[in-house]
């Protein structure tokens, strides 16, 4: 459904970048498995449900969304459109949903509050602790109403297209605008090796933003988080760009809605494509999904426009998806809708 939109992309983005957003780590076995998790499930749907007009609003911490579709947060927009993130919040917005903005952005936050629609802001907790604080707040202040804190990335993934490609570096003028401290200079960012959960608990003193932690997979994870007194758990591998020969995503969440309990929402990302996906993860017990790589095609394909498209299209596809599998809202979706692996 997306094929024409990321063919678009790549034809416009430098081969480089295109890599780098495409990509994944190892021989990307991960990357490859969370879109093949989700073609391998078959659905079961029911019919004379008499759904009538769907209703697939959604809400998440006191935000209304249009539907449970989020925008995950991804690195560097300003490669894939020299609007960058700007973009990428107008059609986030124009589509009614949330923008998760990455602490890798090459806009300051700030500035993407500007398009008006709502944000939450992804980090990746740094050592300096004051500094990590100072992020925070700057989050907070522009209007950020959750933070996604990001657990998978101890050390940063392997990716062979990168390295390949020699894509270390963002071009002049791009920087990591989170990143600047103080004084105007812009840090490197440091995938911390001794993150623990005394730091989740640490944040939880630093802000009273609702915390999503970002890239678990485990179930005993899925526990600890909600006794670390999380909001919300987001099931990801990072799009197969850490682990490679990590399970794919729809693959786990069975596993972890079942040690939640229903006691915090689950979110998952990591090969949505198309509205029957959404659907199964739903019904799997998701209680929303965000998309990365989609969202960047269109952003490079046609800006903000492009970002607007993909979002109505997903939606759209769940609308259709939901109404032929006899279920009216996101809510109405159970286990017993996802038939089979084949
Ligand atoms: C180009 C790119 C950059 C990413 N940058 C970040 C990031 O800065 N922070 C983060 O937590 N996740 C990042 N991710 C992971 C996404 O948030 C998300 O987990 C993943 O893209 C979902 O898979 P999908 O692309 O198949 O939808 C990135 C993913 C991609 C593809
Ligand atoms: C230094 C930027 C990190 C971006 C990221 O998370 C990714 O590329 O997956």
């Amino acid at each position: 459904m997306l094929t024409e939109l990321a063919a678009r992309a790549r034809a416009r983005l430098d081969p480089a970048h295109w890599d780098f957003f495409a990509g994944g780590a190892g021989d990307e076995r991960t990357l490859r498995a969370n879109e093949e998790a989700f073609q391998r499930l078959r659905l079961l749907p029911r019919v004379l449900r008499a759904t009538g007009p769907r209703d697939l609003r959604t809400t998440l911490f006191g935000t209304e969304l249009s539907a449970p579709l989020l925008v995950a947060p991804t690195a560097f927009h300003r490669l894939a459109h020299p609007d960058g993130e700007l973009a990428t919040a107008r059609g986030a917005a124009a589509a009614g949903t949330v923008l998760v903005v990455s602490m890798a952005a090459t806009t300051p936050v700030e500035d993407i509050a500007a398009a008006g629609g709502p944000l939450w802001f992804q980090l990746y907790p740094q050592p300096d602790l004051e500094f990590t604080a100072a992020v925070v707040r700057r989050a907070e202040r522009a209007g950020c109403r959750a933070l996604v804190v990001t657990v998978d990335s101890p050390v940063f993934g392997r990716r062979e297209r990168d390295r390949r490609n020699g894509f270390t570096d963002l071009p002049a003028g791009l920087v990591c605008e989170h990143l600047r401290d103080g004084t105007g200079r812009v840090r490197d960012i440091v995938m911390d090796a001794d993150l623990g959960w005394e730091r989740i608990d640490w944040l939880r003193g630093v802000t009273g933003l609702p915390i999503v932690l970002k890239g678990l997979l485990h179930p005993a994870d899925a526990l600890l988080a909600v006794e670390h007194g999380v909001s919300a758990v987001l099931v990801s591998n990072h799009g197969g760009r850490q682990l490679d020969g990590a399970v794919a995503t729809v693959d786990a969440l069975p596993a972890v809605v079942k040690a939640v309990g229903g006691q915090v929402p689950v979110l998952l990302d990591g090969g949505i494509r198309c509205g029957a996906d959404i659907l199964a993860a739903l019904a799997l017990g998701a209680g929303a999904v965000l998309v990365g790589r989609p969202v960047l095609w269109g952003l490079a394909a046609a800006g903000a426009d492009g970002v607007r498209q993909v979002l109505d299209l997903l939606r759209e596809d769940l609308d259709r998806a939901l109404a032929l599998a006899g279920a009216r809202r996101p809510a109405d979706l159970t286990g017993d809708l996802v038939a089979a692996r084949c």
